[in-house]
């Protein structure tokens, strides 16, 4: 792939930025071997939508399952590294007064790259919680069961993400908004900015008056709206962009 063009513009508005929001999606992750939700799952999970797992229904219908892909998924997170795309967003983090990555990945690896400002609006894979009380469950007896159940209550564990058809974490979400709409730039990072609420922020940013920059290798309905589109990989063009 050629290398990306960055218009000089773009790096004048983002060096003068004091104000800057990051939206990222499953995309930054990809080159760090973590499969994005439009990648093709593979092996035993390849007959199923993430869409179709990740839901109260299918949860309830066959706990085991979705418990199984869960876990498959968590060893993958595990075998990943940070690549040069979370950690030039970290650099990023480092220079600009006022900096918030919302990002809607559960793989904590903006976390791991160092990133600090980070609103997981999604949750986080690495932690288990109540499916009954949703306190966190650090530690259970391993039955073998699958899910494990709640050392307090017996319920069955699920891990601490929000799925199809819940409400995400009223804070997080406000405080994403927020940043969205008082940001000068904001960059919406390997996401195909189909899912909602967090498809609505970049749209949110750009009424607001934000310069809003696409990075992505393939377009998405944010494209054609995009102040900026830089069509190429994340673990690329965001250390050519932050050179
Ligand atoms: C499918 C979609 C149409 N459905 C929704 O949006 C639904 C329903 C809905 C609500 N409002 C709407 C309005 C309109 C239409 C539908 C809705 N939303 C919900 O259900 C939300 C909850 C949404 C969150 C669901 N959980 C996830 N994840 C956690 C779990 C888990 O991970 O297992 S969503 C999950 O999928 C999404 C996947 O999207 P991306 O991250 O963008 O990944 P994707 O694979 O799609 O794309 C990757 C992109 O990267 C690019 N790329 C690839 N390689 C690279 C590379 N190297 N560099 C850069 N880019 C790259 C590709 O080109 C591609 O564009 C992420 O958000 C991810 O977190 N909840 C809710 O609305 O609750 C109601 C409510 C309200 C109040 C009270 C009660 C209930």
């Amino acid at each position: 792939m050629n290398a990306v063009a960055i218009p000089a513009a773009l790096v004048a508005r983002l060096r003068a930025a004091r104000r800057v929001a990051v939206l990222s999606g499953a995309g930054i992750s990809a080159e760090s071997g973590v499969p994005t939700f439009r990648d093709a799952q593979t092996g035993l999970w390849a007959r199923y939508r993430p869409e179709d797992l990740a839901t109260p229904a299918a949860f309830a219908r066959d706990p085991q399952l979705v418990w199984d892909w869960y876990a498959w998924r968590r060893e993958r997170v595990a075998q990943a590294q940070p690549n040069p795309g979370h950690r030039a967003l970290v650099a990023l983090e480092g220079r600009v007064a006022a900096f918030t990555l919302i990002t809607q990945n559960v793989d904590g690896l903006h976390r791991r790259a160092g990133s600090r400002r980070v609103i997981e609006l999604h949750g986080d894979i690495t932690r288990s919680v109540c499916s009954v009380e949703r306190c966190e469950v650090g530690a259970w007896d391993d039955t073998g069961e699958r899910p494990p159940r709640c050392p307090a209550c017996g319920a069955p564990l699920r891990p601490d993400v929000v799925w199809f058809g819940e409400a995400l974490p009223r804070a997080a979400l406000a405080a994403a908004q927020a940043a969205a709409e008082s940001c000068e730039v904001f960059l919406c990072v390997g996401t195909s900015t189909v899912v909602y609420p967090a498809a609505e922020l970049p749209f949110a940013a750009q009424r607001s008056g934000a310069c809003v920059v696409e990075v992505n290798p393939d377009a998405t309905p944010l494209s054609s709206s995009a102040d900026f589109r830089l069509p190429g990989p994340a673990g690329t063009v965001l250390p050519a962009l932050l050179a």
